[in-house]
């Protein structure tokens, strides 16, 4: 590093420092950190690190972090005068949720007035700091009042290889702090939804008396199937409503409640479908299918059957697990389920697998117990709606489009009419 570029400080010697400090080494930057006992800690960081006194890291650097737990930040009241005029980096975190009281950024600002706060770096972890920005989320969530000093810890984020992500005025520093004490911030809901959907599916399985093997392995994917029908059906009814009232600027009732639960119910999705495909794969381990092949090639040999091979079974087989396959992988490049087309392809094909697999069941009134139809009957319904009603929507704007290709052509070709005489006579 280059002696004379202005030295990037950090208060504390502890773990988070450490890291700290080893990646602005890494990245070019001459780094000053500001310890209690600088002799005692000095050996404990990587050589080109400067370990000295907290007061000489402070009057040193202009950028500081302050790695200290927030307990001790009045230890440091000694350097105000020191401190006055720089930039405080907050990186602290809570250890339980915040939601009254001020954030820790917010009681450093107090304790130091002159000072520019900037809250950030708390959402990666020191071991996330020591690896680069490799491994885990390469965003840094930064705040303060200062715009200068958030601009410079920015550029000091992204020098490092991180994403700042500008969150606005220090007021948000408590939001900051408490993310990383949330596991999935925005998955509350959506798994909520789907451990509803999962449990009302499986009673009414139960009730039904299925094969207690294919109770989970029937739920699973008609939770997804029918989440990923309610992703498009809000859209649809609201682009209903709106053809009917003829205007789009009247209030759709819970429109951005149910637009939050959409956006985000891919992962639940995902992960019911893949469970889905890991449990049929394991059913062909399961002791119940073994009984079940020996018990049919017992039927066979008493019926003097020679062969069973139903020609239409076997397409179908081949049919649904081909569909399975191919909307499990759509599914899993459609993150953005509401947006993306991908989202209709996979509602698509995953209803083509479930029609495939059980129409036999749909249409056989003996499946029909306690007067209840099945459920994939339930599941292939939604669906059959949401992509029909898209379908409706759809029809409107393609003969518009297509009128507009044909104005476009007659256009282009009563251009080309007048053009010719001129053309022919600059020929001739
Ligand atoms: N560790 C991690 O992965 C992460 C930590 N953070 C945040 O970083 C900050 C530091 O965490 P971490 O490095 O793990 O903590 P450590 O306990 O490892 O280090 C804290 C440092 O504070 C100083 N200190 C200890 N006791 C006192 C005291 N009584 N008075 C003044 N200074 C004291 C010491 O430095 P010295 O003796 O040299 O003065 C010590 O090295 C915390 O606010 C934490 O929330 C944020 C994200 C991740
Ligand atoms: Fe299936």
């Amino acid at each position: 590093c280059d002696l004379k570029s202005p030295a990037v400080g950090i208060l504390g010697t502890g773990d988070f420092s450490r890291s700290l400090a080893h990646r602005l080494l890494a990245c070019g930057l001459r780094v000053i950190v500001g310890s209690r006992s600088p002799d005692r800690n000095a050996d404990r960081f990587p050589a080109g690190v400067e370990v000295s006194t907290q007061r000489d890291a402070a009057a040193q650097a202009h950028v500081l972090f302050v790695a200290l737990f927030p307990d001790h930040y009045s230890s440091l009241a000694a350097l105000k005068g020191e401190l006055a005029g720089k930039v405080l980096v907050d990186v602290s975190n809570g250890t339980t949720l915040n939601r009254s009281r001020p954030s820790n950024a917010e009681e450093l600002a107090a304790l130091f007035p002159e000072s520019s706060v900037v809250k950030g770096f708390n959402v990666l972890s020191a071991w996330a700091l020591l690896n680069g920005p490799r491994d885990g989320s390469r965003q840094v969530l930064i705040c303060s009042d200062d715009f200068q000093a958030k601009n410079r810890v920015a550029l000091l984020a992204r020098s490092m290889g991180f994403v700042p992500v500008d969150m606005g005025c220090l007021s948000s520093a408590r939001d900051i702090e408490n993310a990383p004490l949330y596991l999935f911030p925005s998955w509350g809901s959506p798994f909520l939804c789907a451990v509803c959907l999962f449990f009302s599916f499986y009673i009414y399985n139960f009730f039904r008396g299925v094969l207690l093997p294919y109770m989970v392995n029937e739920t699973l994917p008609l939770v997804s199937l029918v989440m990923l029908a309610l992703v498009y059906l809000p859209g649809l009814l609201a682009a209903g409503l709106q053809l009917l009232r003829g205007t789009k600027y009247q209030h759709f009732p819970c429109g951005s409640t149910v637009g939050y639960v959409c956006a985000s119910s891919w992962p639940p999705q995902l992960l019911l479908c893949s469970m889905h495909a890991l449990y049929s794969l394991c059913l062909l381990c399961a002791s119940s299918a073994r009984y079940k092949l020996l018990n049919a090639a017992f039927k066979q040999v008493r019926l003097g059957q020679e062969s069973s091979w139903m020609e239409q079974d076997v397409w179908r087989m081949e049919l649904y697990l081909s569909f399975g396959i191919v909307a499990l992988g759509v599914l899993s490049f459609a993150s953005d389920v509401v947006s993306s087309g991908l989202g209709y392809a996979a509602l698509s094909i995953s209803t083509l697998h479930t029609l495939t697999f059980g129409w036999n069941r749909a249409f056989d009134p003996g499946q029909y117990e306690f007067y209840l139809p099945p459920t994939f009957v339930l599941a292939v319904l939604l669906p059959c709606i949401v992509l029909l009603g898209r379908l409706a929507l759809a029809l409107p704007c393609l003969s518009l489009r297509l009128a507009r290709i044909r104005r476009g052509w007659e256009t282009r070709l009563h251009q080309v009419h007048f053009r010719l005489p001129d053309e022919d006579m600059s020929t001739v």
